[in-house]
């Protein structure tokens, strides 16, 4: 660290979900990596299945465990929305608000300088402004998203109008130009079902709300090159100062390369095998289930593309069936020369590193799309909950991905269709060459916006310091006169 820059204690508070944990950790590294000390906090079994701090930056990342309480219906090991069905995840929000107290005492006990947090915890900003303490939100949410959510003085006083789902379809009346960028019904159905089982008595709209609207910075993880009207637009929308962090590209790990059977080393040696950009990547994060219907059908369409596959299917809380007895029958047999079926968490950065794998067909969870652009990859979009349908509207829009066409009520499509894509995004390589594509994966210009973050963050420590300093000459002056 040179002389002239101040170490920042930074505590960092993500949600309790994997592509939330994922990408506030890898904040984290990159600010220990600028010289500064940081305090990762979370519940005990989230911090034992982060990636490993390299041991060159241990001892500027400490991690901080607060024991999440335990609450009536919450399942006893649920520490993230990954361990419960979607509709419960308000019961998940209920017991982390419940961490509410320890993380004040220990705000209290180490005074930082900067706390980063979550849409989640909302009521962190106005508490901890009154310890003299700067908040950032930290957004993985695009700005066409955090535009959709609303105004936040709007949002945090209950005046979001929207109930129903087909109410999620419409361009909202605050953005000005021409968009198509909505939900369709199936994308919102459980958001609204998840609402009305609320166990906290805020919606998710609210929490943003708070969220943003006492902010006093937001960091959002994208770039202006990509949305600049989003960007125009959140910011009058917000009225907070709010800075582009870039993509965060994905760092491909090193030590995931094990002797795991079945582990990275296995399927690296299956990827090997395979021409390049010849294999579809099929995998949809960490929260989304799919039906028995929707596993048949996407099934039958990598079949029918006659294509190599490596597909991540995982058992889902939201279901008491096996998720490969959805698949059709003799599936497994048929295709056991081109496809994988893989049930485990997925070396998913590691795949998608790798040239062999061509397409990636993704839920359009913000992580998934930064990784897969990052790498070169032909998206299909097949977009399930949360800001997922938003990202598809837009990366189709900007011709990033191919979207699956689906009823828009139900989401039902066919196996044809999604052969069809598969055979369209092998041959399409054209737009591969487009300037916004190359945006998620370009080191420099990612680093430099990251090199703004770090120094706005730096800079406005200083000039607190600065000013709480002069406040002290004065208040002296006043004493001796
Ligand atoms: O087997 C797996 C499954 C996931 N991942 C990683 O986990 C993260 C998953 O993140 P994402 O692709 O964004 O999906 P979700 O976990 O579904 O993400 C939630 O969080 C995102 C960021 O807010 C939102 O965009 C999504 O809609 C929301 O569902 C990514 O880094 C993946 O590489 C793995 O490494 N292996």
């Amino acid at each position: 660290m040179e002389n002239s820059r101040k170490q920042l204690h930074v505590v960092v508070f993500p949600w309790l979900a994997m592509g939330h944990l994922i990408p506030y950790h890898r904040f984290s590294i990159l600010l220990a990596q600028k010289g500064h000390k940081v305090s990762f906090v979370s519940t005990p079994r989230n911090l034992l299945n982060l990636p490993k701090i390299p041991p060159k930056l241990s001892s500027n990342i400490s991690l901080i465990s607060l024991p999440l309480p335990s609450i009536p219906a919450l399942p006893p090991n649920a520490e993230t929305t990954t361990d419960i069905p979607y509709v419960k995840q308000q019961l998940l929000k209920k017991a982390f608000d419940f961490l509410r107290s320890p993380l004040i005492a220990f705000l209290q006990k180490v005074k930082p300088d900067w706390v980063i947090y979550d849409y989640a915890s909302h009521w962190l900003p106005s508490i901890v402004a009154e310890l003299g303490i700067s908040t950032a939100f930290f957004s993985l949410f695009n700005a066409a998203t955090l535009s959709f959510i609303g105004p936040p003085s709007m949002l945090m006083n209950g005046g979001d109008l929207r109930l129903t789902a087909e109410d999620f379809t419409v361009v909202p009346k605050w953005v000005p130009f021409e968009s198509n960028i909505a939900y369709r019904v199936h994308e919102v159905t459980k958001y609204v079902e998840k609402t009305e089982e609320d166990e906290t008595g805020l919606t998710d709209s609210v929490r943003f709300g708070f969220a943003i609207g006492n902010a006093d910075l937001v960091i959002v993880r994208s770039s202006p090159e990509l949305e600049p009207e989003w960007f125009d637009l959140f910011g009058k929308l917000s009225q907070r100062p709010n800075i582009p962090i870039g993509f965060l590209p994905p760092l491909v790990e090193e030590e995931n390369n094990n002797a795991d059977v079945g582990g990275w080393a296995d399927i690296k040696e299956w990827l090997d095998k395979h021409e390049a950009k010849s294999v579809v990547y099929v995998a949809l994060g960490t929260e989304s289930a799919l039906t028995k219907k929707e596993v048949r059908e996407l099934g039958l369409g990598l079949e029918k593309s006659s294509s190599p596959f490596f597909w991540v299917l995982r058992n889902s809380p939201e279901s008491t069936q096996n998720v490969l007895e959805m698949l059709p029958d003799g599936f497994q047999e048929r295709v056991k020369d081109r496809g994988i079926v893989y049930t485990r968490w997925a070396p998913q950065v590691n795949i998608l590193s790798h040239e062999s794998v061509g397409t990636f067909l993704t839920h359009c969870g913000w992580n998934s799309v930064v990784e897969g652009l990052s790498f070169g990859k032909v998206l299909i979009l097949f977009p399930m909950l949360n800001d997922q349908g938003l990202n598809a509207r837009l990366l189709h829009g900007k011709k990033l991905g191919l979207e699956i066409p689906r009823n828009e009520l139900d989401g039902a499509f066919t196996s044809d269709s999604v052969a069809e894509l598969v055979r369209k995004s092998k041959v399409g390589s054209a737009d591969l060459a487009d300037p916004i594509r190359g945006l998620f994966g370009d080191r420099g210009r990612n680093d430099r916006l990251l090199e703004g973050v770090v120094h706005y963050l730096e800079n406005d420590t200083m000039s607190r310091l600065r000013a709480s300093k002069s406040s002290l000459l004065c208040d002296s002056r006043v004493l001796f006169t």
